[in-house]
């Protein structure tokens, strides 16, 4: 029902201008469009593609917090630019522009600026008005998922196991805190003094520099210590070479037989294939549980409902 030119006569001007802004933004914040796709990757997770992790907590109507939940609070960011370029597009097309699309357009940008893949983002989504803080929690992975509860994170959402990998692709860019990785390193399954067998050696020891024991929990090192800002292939030279970060991302390789195994080599080897089947999983991921035509609405103000 998306459909790429969606906004052509009623705001042409809509990906220029998102471009410009998140281009300068991230002249003074190299992680921005890490952040930025993040944004989007966490909207179509809960409620689907509807805006929803934009909205502010508003107890007095009934609006939850998704960004209270476990998974994104203190962690997600990026949402000043959106508030900006959503202010851009209500002085140019006012009451046209949904912010659930500015999400689905920023990300196409954000990973382009990267060095990564461009696609034809689809359009025509509309705003939720309600978030989900209880789905946030049980919907959004967590580092130490197994490979099954993966899977079925993202098969709830109609995404398979090409899609799990490809996705966590996007993990070539942005940083992690500390404290998602502290047990890996220092007391891993409950063991003091423990690590995850699967990290490589050296790693460890630069991983166990960069995140001491006892150390701050909320310090940041990258998820792709390769290329730590720019989208290639290099996050799946790193699982073949035992150097993921996360526990969800180790294990796509490590999970001897697995499927996950052959597709992490595959990209590794083809950034082309890679890039191919990262912007084919995101216009999927872009269509989860969209709400178009009358449903919904086109909020004035990302941050609250009209
Ligand atoms: C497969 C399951 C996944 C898990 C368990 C996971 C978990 C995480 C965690 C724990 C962080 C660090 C957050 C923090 O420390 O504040 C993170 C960062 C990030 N994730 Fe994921 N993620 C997954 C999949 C994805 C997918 C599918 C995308 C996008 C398509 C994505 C995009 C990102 C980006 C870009 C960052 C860096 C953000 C920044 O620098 O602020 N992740 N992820
Ligand atoms: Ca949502």
């Amino acid at each position: 029902q998306l459909t790429s030119d969606f906004y052509s006569t009623t705001c042409p001007n809509v990906t220029v201008i998102a471009r410009g802004l998140i281009e300068q933004a991230s002249r003074s914040d190299v992680r921005l469009t890490a952040k930025v796709m993040r944004l989007h990757f966490h909207d179509c997770f809960v409620n689907g593609c509807d805006g929803s992790v934009l909205l502010d907590a508003a107890p007095a109507d009934g609006v939850e917090g998704e960004k209270e939940a476990f998974q994104n609070a203190g962690s997600l960011d990026g949402f000043e630019v959106i508030d900006d370029i959503k202010t851009a597009l209500e002085n140019v097309c006012p009451g046209v522009v949904s912010c659930a699309d500015i999400l689905a357009i920023a990300a196409e940008i954000s990973v382009s600026l990267a060095g990564g893949p461009s696609w034809d983002v689809l359009l025509g989504r509309r705003d939720g008005r309600t978030a989900n803080r209880g789905e946030a929690v049980t919907a959004l992975p967590l580092g130490p998922d197994s490979l099954e509860i993966l899977t079925s994170k993202f098969s709830v959402h109609n995404l398979d196991t090409t899609d799990l990998v490809a996705l966590s692709g996007a993990h070539t860019f942005g940083r992690v805190q500390c404290g998602v990785i502290t047990n890996r390193l220092h007391n891993f399954s409950g063991n003091n003094g423990q690590s995850d067998p699967t990290i490589e050696p050296e790693f460890l020891q630069t991983l166990r520099r960069q995140c001491p024991q006892g150390g701050s929990l909320t310090a940041r090192v990258n998820l792709d210590d390769t290329s730590p800002d720019s989208f290639d292939n290099d996050y799946f030279k790193n699982l073949q070479n035992n150097r993921g970060v996360i526990e969800s991302d180790q294990i796509l390789f490590s999970s001897t037989g697995s499927p996950t195994v052959s597709l992490v080599n595959r990209f590794a080897e083809n950034q082309n294939e890679f890039f191919g089947n990262f912007a084919r999983s995101m216009i999927k991921m872009g269509n989860v549980k969209v709400l178009t035509g009358t449903e919904g609405e086109i909020r004035r103000d990302c941050r609250r409902v009209n």
